[in-house]
């Protein structure tokens, strides 16, 4: 089903914790929500599962207005953080318990309930634990367990605010892709909170980005990540480097940096710039000393290396071919910059990605 959040306002006494939210979600779309400690994004998910509501501005599910809709007869499914299982129930119970609670009209019978958790729980592949504790499961099976919970009720909007947190990596990689493909069977519209940026830009259609209360950016994940519309997704999302600098016919100049001229199709005057690691070159110090030094160096998947290097005073995140054993804490090296992404003056909507010019 679509979602439609129109202009939503909420204040919390002086707080604005939404100043005008407006997003809408696709049928069947699966969409991220990013953002910053304190921007908005749970207190969206509230106002979406009817758990508080907006001063102004409207919310519609499947087209039909909510404003006076409560939350139980929304059709939601909501599965939050610490997925707050009841622990004195089974975990039959505890996936039966959003059936049991549904408006008498849309209750289902003893027999129903019974089939309706069965089918829910192979869904969510656990049958074998049904009789099972919350205590006596781990954590990706309670996960599931909440999820199932979730799913009870048949809702078309899944809500999850930060499902997979307690869970470590390898358990959460995979429960991710597991979610994103049952997402994808029942055909469920999904809106979920992350503070992992690879979880949203693996898992998500769409990545919505909030700032203070506003969403500053909604598009595909590929399109956030190389065409970030303000300074503040661009800083927000990666480990950019951000330095100040200015633009002078057509080029960037950057107090600190190896000289790089860096050209970039802006009007003159000041910039800001972001460095990306794949923007900084990494290679050994040839006979002279060269111009930087790695502060530290890890290894990181597909043969590569990640590693912060000092120049001037200025530490940049880069990454370098792998086999480089010369590089370790406190070594030589010579660091080129071979793009940014750069701000100009005229707006945050200026964005133009800088190159560098030939060697002279
Ligand atoms: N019930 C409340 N009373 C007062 N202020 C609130 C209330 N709920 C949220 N806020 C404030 O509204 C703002 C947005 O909060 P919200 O929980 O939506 O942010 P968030 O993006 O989900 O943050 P986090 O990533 O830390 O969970 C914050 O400044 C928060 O302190």
């Amino acid at each position: 089903m679509t979602v439609e959040i129109e202009d939503v306002v909420r204040r919390f006494g002086a707080t604005a914790a939404l100043e005008g939210v407006s997003l809408t979600l696709r049928a069947g779309e699966f969409v991220a929500l990013l953002g910053p400690s304190g921007s908005g994004k749970t207190t969206l998910l509230r106002i979406l599962a009817g758990l508080d509501f907006p001063d102004s501005g409207r919310v519609l599910i499947a087209g039909a207005d909510m404003a006076q809709v409560p939350a139980r007869r929304r059709g939601v499914g909501v599965v939050f953080q610490n997925y707050a299982l009841f622990r004195h129930m089974t975990v039959f119970e505890n996936v039966a318990f959003g059936l049991r609670v549904r408006p008498r009209r849309f209750r289902p019978g003893n027999a129903d309930i019974l089939r309706r958790v069965r089918e829910l729980l192979d869904l969510v592949q656990i049958p074998e634990l049904a009789q099972r504790y919350p205590d006596q499961v781990s954590g990706g099976q309670r996960q599931r367990v909440a999820l199932a919970r979730a799913l009870a009720i048949e809702p078309q909007l899944l809500l999850l605010d930060e499902p997979f947190g307690a869970l470590d990596a390898l358990v959460r990689k995979d429960v991710r892709r597991w979610l994103r493909g049952l997402h994808d069977r029942l055909g469920i519209t999904s809106l979920l909170i992350t503070h992992d940026q690879e979880e949203a830009m693996e898992l998500a259609d769409r990545v919505a980005i909030l700032e203070r209360g506003r969403v500053v950016q909604f598009d595909t994940p590929s399109a956030v990540m190389t065409r970030p519309a303000t300074p503040f997704v661009a800083g927000f999302l990666g480990d950019a480097t951000r330095l100040e600098g200015q633009v002078a016919a057509g080029v960037l100049h950057v107090a600190r940096l190896p000289r790089a001229p860096l050209r970039v199709a802006l009007a003159d005057g000041p910039a800001t710039a972001f460095l990306r690691p794949r923007d900084v070159v990494v290679t050994p110090a040839g006979r002279d000393a060269g111009n930087g030094v790695i502060r530290h160096a890890s290894a990181a998947p597909d043969a590569q290396m990640r590693c912060v290097v000092e120049v001037n005073g200025v530490q940049l995140d880069a990454l370098a071919t792998n086999g480089a054993g010369w590089m370790v804490r406190g070594a030589a090296c010579q660091v080129t910059i071979r793009g940014a992404l750069v701000f100009g003056a005229a707006g945050p909507g200026v964005m133009a990605e800088a190159e560098a010019a030939p060697a002279e």
